[in-house]
């Protein structure tokens, strides 16, 4: 078996939404598939009403499949600082064409003030690995844990796009979805995450600087946040950039387009091309640009989001051997 399904880019790529299916008749959300994170958890009739702005809710009593995990609880903070919390169903959650009769959905009780504020953001699929699950007593596993046996290969595909519709793909690769050769990178998973670690960066047509980055492939979080040398080593090449502190970043004039940012997968690179780098207006003049490419201080690990994938055809290979992670144009 092999599926397939599309996702679109909210305004400024700020996050790849992609409909699902759950329950019995099917309710239709629209969510968040994030790599950095291993929980499938949606808004529900369960929430207060105060805390919902707009997005659709899991009815697990309008499901005749759903069926309540008794004494199971779930609560999640993301790097960007944002949480949910609830209890947990078991009900059949549909992505395209594959369905997993028994998937844990994880119906929200309470979430953040981000979430409520993400209008068109019914909840989040976490593609991770499922050791980071957050579901006690007792994890549950991911929707990709749950499809891979039955999956042509054990893989699948991120293939999102600047402004425009990409894809999440289960079971097969695309040779129409790149040219040229894969470069294969070994996946770091002690962490619960697609970790990997770049060998290098070059600025623009510089030469490439060996500089070992650790990080993960995360679809979740929006920028490409690097080692601040690194950071501010781009940035000395953009006449005129500077830290912002009041807006948390590197901005920077959005004319000229900035030099692109090279980034080493093993033998192979990705080109954030530079007017990716200028991720958005930073004030109402449109003078500045708010940096794609920011610190990843405090956090421990690089984070290789949207800006950083959205340029390339990414594959997580979630073997029973030591994970693939690939990446190629
Ligand atoms: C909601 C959400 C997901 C992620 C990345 N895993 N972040 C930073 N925020």
């Amino acid at each position: 078996t092999t599926g397939a399904i599309a996702t679109d880019p909210e305004k400024h790529d700020v996050e790849y939404l992609t409909p699902i299916s759950v329950g019995t008749p099917s309710q239709d959300l629209i969510v968040d598939f994030d790599t950095g994170s291993s929980d499938l958890w949606v808004f529900s009739t369960e929430m207060s009403t105060s805390d919902i702005k707009g997005q659709t809710m899991y009815d697990p009593n309008n499901s005749s499949t759903s069926e309540k995990v008794q004494g199971s609880t779930w609560k999640i903070t993301y790097g960007d600082g944002s949480s949910s919390s609830g209890d947990v169903y078991l009900d059949t959650v549909t992505i395209g064409n594959l369905t997993v009769p028994n998937q844990a959905v994880e119906a929200a009780k309470k979430v953040s003030a981000e979430f409520t504020d993400d209008s068109h953001n019914d909840g989040l699929l976490g593609l991770g690995f499922s050791a980071i699950n957050t579901v006690q007593p007792t994890p549950q596993n991911t929707f990709f844990d749950n499809i891979k046996g039955i999956l042509d290969a054990p893989l699948f595909t991120v293939d999102l796009k600047h402004g425009a519709p990409g894809s999440f793909n289960f079971g097969y690769i695309d040779p129409a979805a790149y040219i040229g050769n894969i470069s294969w990178t070994p996946v770091d998973s002690s962490q619960g995450f697609w970790g990997f670690t770049s060998p290098g960066y070059a600025v623009g047509t510089g030469a490439f600087r060996n500089h070992s980055m650790s990080g993960i492939a995360d679809t979740g979080t929006t920028l490409l946040l690097l080692p601040k040398s690194v950071v501010s080593a781009y940035y000395k090449e953009i006449q005129g950039a500077q830290y912002d502190s009041d807006q948390g970043g590197y901005i920077f004039p959005c004319s000229p387009t900035p030099p692109d940012f090279v980034f080493g997968v093993n033998n192979g690179i990705v080109t954030v091309p530079g007017d990716m780098v200028s991720y958005a207006p930073a004030d109402s003049a449109n003078q500045n640009c708010f940096g794609g490419i920011q610190k990843d201080t405090g956090i421990g690990f690089s984070i290789f989001g949207d800006v950083a994938l959205k340029t390339s055809f990414v594959r997580s290979h979630g073997s029973i051997v030591p994970g693939h992670y690939a990446d190629c144009d």
